[in-house]
């Protein structure tokens, strides 16, 4: 008896309110409807043959561009490109400066693969299709997952401009069961119950940093937690207070779940979040944020983002997976 059955059982057994009893359906169907477990393995082998098909690039490092950050991609050599609505079973970006394309090429002498735009919950998407490609990437034989995202901070040290290497997160959606592995675990892609205490490499926030001091970047870098929320709209002042008090240093509104799938596949993850704006948290303060700011502010930092995460995959170790590799059976 699955848990629709039950709640029916109680409402045949006169056990609970009619109300309450179609509610509860509702919930259990959505949280079911937004589970990876909706979409079968051959879906994810689907894609991922077709790719295979189109393009002899054979990516070890995948690339997850954020807001405005898209430019990232056209630093690849040898490119080939393919828009969403090609690959079969990827969903469409509808956001403002995801330009919804998948980069092929080759950046410091690494094949990698680049999302030009990224799938968000606020879209309407369901968890597992804002994560579908994570998984298409584990099936094309990736190795390294990076995630760039656009944030607003609030951190007193963090300012727009500044990029944040993120050292952990906080997935708020998955407080209340928006978690992209919720529902029927796939063994191919790794346990029932995925640690997530490494997910973001410490070898590779290491090497960053070493790269930001190279680059003579360490004023606008600084590791931290980023935070995300469901959105679409921006926090209130009494949330953003709320996070503040709970130690979140920046928030956004993706991220976590493709990183809470890269990391259950066994994928090595590097995350940053470019600042784009201070969050606002007092009632005298009149600032207000919008996504057009957002963009400007994440194209201007553009091309320094793009030396770190460049130098980053060069330098790189490919071969070494992280901690996490262990429960994968690829
Ligand atoms: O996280 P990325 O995709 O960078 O985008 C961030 O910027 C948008 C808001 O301006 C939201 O989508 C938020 O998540
Ligand atoms: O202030 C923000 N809040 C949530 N998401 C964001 N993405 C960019 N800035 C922000």
């Amino acid at each position: 008896m699955n848990s629709t059955h039950m709640l029916l059982f109680c409402l045949r057994e006169r056990l609970l309110d009619s109300d309450v009893i179609s509610l509860a359906c509702f919930l259990v169907e959505d949280l079911r409807a937004s589970s990876p477990a909706d979409l079968s393995h051959d879906e994810y082998q689907t894609a991922a043959d077709w790719l295979r098909t189109h393009t002899r690039h054979r990516p070890e490092v995948a690339i997850i561009c954020g807001s405005g950050l898209g430019m990232l991609a056209d630093t690849l050599g040898c490119q080939e490109s393919f828009a969403y609505s090609d690959v079969p079973g990827f969903p469409q970006s509808t956001v403002q400066g995801h330009a919804g394309r998948l980069v092929f090429g080759v950046l410091k002498g690494k094949m990698c693969v680049c999302m030009q735009g990224r799938f968000h919950m606020y879209e309407g998407h369901t968890l597992s299709k804002t994560t579908f490609p994570v998984r298409v990437f584990k099936l094309l034989g990736v190795k390294t997952l990076i995630v760039t995202n656009a944030a607003g901070s609030l951190a007193d040290g963090l300012q727009p401009g500044d990029i944040m290497i993120i050292k952990d997160h906080i997935n708020f959606p998955g407080f209340v069961g928006l978690n992209p592995l919720i529902g029927p675990n796939d063994d191919k892609f790794g346990p029932r119950f995925p640690a997530m205490s490494n997910c973001y490499d410490k070898e590779l926030r290491c090497l960053a940093t070493e790269i930001g001091k190279q680059l003579e970047i360490t004023g606008l870098m600084r590791e931290g937690v980023y935070a995300m929320v469901g959105g679409p709209n921006f926090e209130s002042i009494a949330e953003a207070r709320l996070l503040h008090r709970l130690g979140v240093d920046a928030v956004g509104m993706s991220t976590a779940p493709e990183v809470v799938v890269a990391t259950h596949c066994g994928l090595r993850v590097f995350g940053l979040s470019l600042i784009t704006n201070k969050v606002v948290k007092t009632y005298e303060d009149s600032d207000s944020v919008n996504h057009e700011g957002v963009l400007e502010v994440s194209r201007l930092r553009s091309v320094t983002v793009q030396q770190l995460v460049t130098e980053l995959i060069g330098k790189m170790d490919i071969n070494n997976n992280g901690p996490n590799d262990a429960g994968t059976k690829f």
